[in-house]
């Protein structure tokens, strides 16, 4: 157990693993018994001490060299498993641990080339695995995905063997293997190696992510997402590119960072290492993620508590990465309001902590991150909300209160004025929604959606009411810049500065975000927003900020 006093908030909050290779999961104990039991030869002791007994294959463990060196290990370890009990046993095995971590969501590779090339069939492979997969959903009320994984070290026509047993098997269509993705040796072979197999899952919808960027540059995170893959597994040499950083932001491509796997394949030299706090400020989405527990020291939450220990997340940070993770896994909508649902009753307010975030900290998370999960906005005012009361610092004594305790603290924080102009009439950029906004604060966030190449002018008209200014005028013109894409379909009667009637219209546009102090200047900057905004109808958020 790490020694964060987040570490029960991190064990109960609700997690979805999307990287961990279920021949990964094989411990030392598990190779030596299943050796024996299906009668397989390991290597020779006198060649390779490190198979002379468990505790030294464990040993091995903390040395790997290099990703080759590991894989040695790992397709050596996997050889023992024969028949279909031993994959739905590994599987069982995975999914009780990760169970048992807080996991409610998983999506788990596994490597049938390298099974079949020692004679395993296809079939024993993903019946046994599957079977795993059904045991943990009916039994631990897990979800979970199977992801195919071409490898790397073998010959294309290797995989383009076992991807016509997966297409002929109509195992996507019966949803037994939702996915592809490719994996092993990475710096070497071609990088679009598999770019015929991609293209043919392309059409075929199939969703696709690939290892990349682990310990390969940025251009093969890049091949990886011409070749369609709309994950990368790793992706950590990412910051290496930053026009790459910028595109996988705005494009939401979910990184699933190994940061436990990173350190022992020396990747990096610590978790600290891992860019971990890079992506947050970059609005990149990642998972946190085990890879192959069983070889490199931890399973999920040890990864999570690693990362906690390295880089000293605030519980609105793990909130964020926890519903990027479920919003990006591939299960269906009704799964993932579940997993959202459960990650927001996740309450800080039932783990004793004492952990402090300040400020800065926090603007610099919700400027930079929040804008990524995009929740609804009842999910976005609960958040608000959690956070109010963990700095209005209730102690832990009332850890234990009621609902109506809590409740009432919740109202107490005068939460946010949220409207938006261009998706509801109904909500009109005048009296009602300014009166309704509580009793007077002080500091007030306007966020507002403007085509980027308007955002100058709404910027200079909304600093010149006094917004983004620091008291004592030491700091003028501070805001908070990302760019997305902005989408609405003008309909009859609408007036649309861009795009027609009747047509979806989709466009480049700045989500801006400046604080205002004092209630008069938010409202002038308001009224300057509106003034100077191209839109017929504004796209805009009020959000009343806690003094502290
Ligand atoms: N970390 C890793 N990188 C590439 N291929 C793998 N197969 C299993 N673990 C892997
Ligand atoms: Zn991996």
């Amino acid at each position: 157990m790490c020694k964060s006093p987040l570490h029960d908030f991190l064990h109960g909050l609700p997690k979805c693993e999307h990287h961990v290779h279920l021949e990964g999961c094989m411990s030392p104990e598990l190779i030596f018994t299943l050796a024996e039991r299906n009668n397989i030869t390991l290597p020779d002791p006198a060649t390779n001490p490190a198979y002379g007994s468990i505790a030294a294959l464990t040993a091995r463990y903390d040395h790997f060299s290099s990703l080759d060196d590991f894989l040695a290990f790992y397709f050596q370890g996997m050889a023992v498993l024969m028949n279909e009990a031993d994959f739905a046993d590994l599987a069982w095995w995975y999914f009780s641990k990760a169970h048992a971590d807080g996991v409610h969501h998983a999506e788990v590779f596994f490597d049938p080339q390298v099974h079949i090339d020692r004679g395993i069939p296809y079939e024993t492979v993903v019946n046994g695995f599957s079977q795993g997969c059904k045991r943990a959903e009916s039994e631990l009320g897990l979800s979970t995905r199977l992801i195919l994984c071409f490898v790397r070290h073998l010959p294309v026509s290797s995989a383009a063997d076992v991807y016509e047993k997966f297409i002929s098997s109509g195992h996507f269509e019966a949803g037994v293997v939702h996915g592809l993705g490719w994996s092993s040796t990475e710096v070497g072979p071609p990088k679009d190696m598999f770019r015929a197999q991609y293209a043919d899952a392309v059409q075929k919808g199939i969703p696709l992510t690939a290892h990349a960027g682990e310990e390969g540059d940025p251009t093969y995170i890049s091949t990886a997402l011409e070749l369609g893959a709309t994950r990368i597994d790793h992706g950590i040499r990412l910051i290496e590119d930053p026009e790459l950083m910028k595109r996988v932001a705005r494009e939401g491509t979910l990184l699933t960072v190994c940061p436990l796997s990173n350190v022992r394949l020396r990747c990096v030299p610590s978790v600290e290492h891992v860019p971990i706090r890079r992506f947050l400020e970059a609005g990149v989405k990642f998972s946190i993620n085990s890879d192959d527990p069983a070889y490199f020291g931890g399973y999920i939450l040890d990864n999570y508590c690693a990362v906690q220990e390295a880089h000293k997340l605030s519980v609105l940070e793990w909130r964020i990465i926890a519903e990027n993770s479920v919003q990006q896994s591939w299960i269906e909508d009704s799964r993932k309001a579940e997993l959202l649902e459960k990650i927001e009753s996740h309450k800080v307010l039932d783990c004793e902590f004492n952990e402090q975030v300040g400020p800065p900290r926090m603007s610099r998370l919700l400027l930079s991150t929040w804008s990524i999960a995009r929740p609804p906005n009842r999910h976005r005012l609960v958040r608000y909300a959690s956070y109010s009361l963990r700095k209005a610092h209730i102690p832990p004594s009332r850890s234990g209160a009621t609902s109506t305790t809590r409740t009432s603290a919740l109202r107490s924080t005068g939460l946010a004025v949220v409207s938006d102009r261009r998706m509801s009439t109904s909500t009109p950029h005048s009296g009602e929604t300014r009166k309704n906004s509580g009793a007077a604060a002080d500091r007030y966030k306007l966020v507002f959606f403007v085509p980027t190449e308007n955002a100058e002018t709404c910027k200079e008209a909304i600093f010149a009411t006094g917004a983004g200014s620091f008291p004592g005028g030491k700091y003028t013109k501070c805001c908070f810049q990302t760019i997305g894409t902005g989408q609405f379909l003008p309909n009859d009667g609408g007036n649309p500065a861009i795009g027609a009637v009747g047509v979806v219209e989709k466009c480049e546009e700045a989500r801006i975000e400046v604080m205002c102090l004092g209630r008069e200047v938010m409202l002038s900057a308001v009224d300057a927003l509106v003034d100077t905004h191209p839109y017929e109808e504004v796209a805009y958020e009020v959000y009343r900020m806690e003094n502290v």
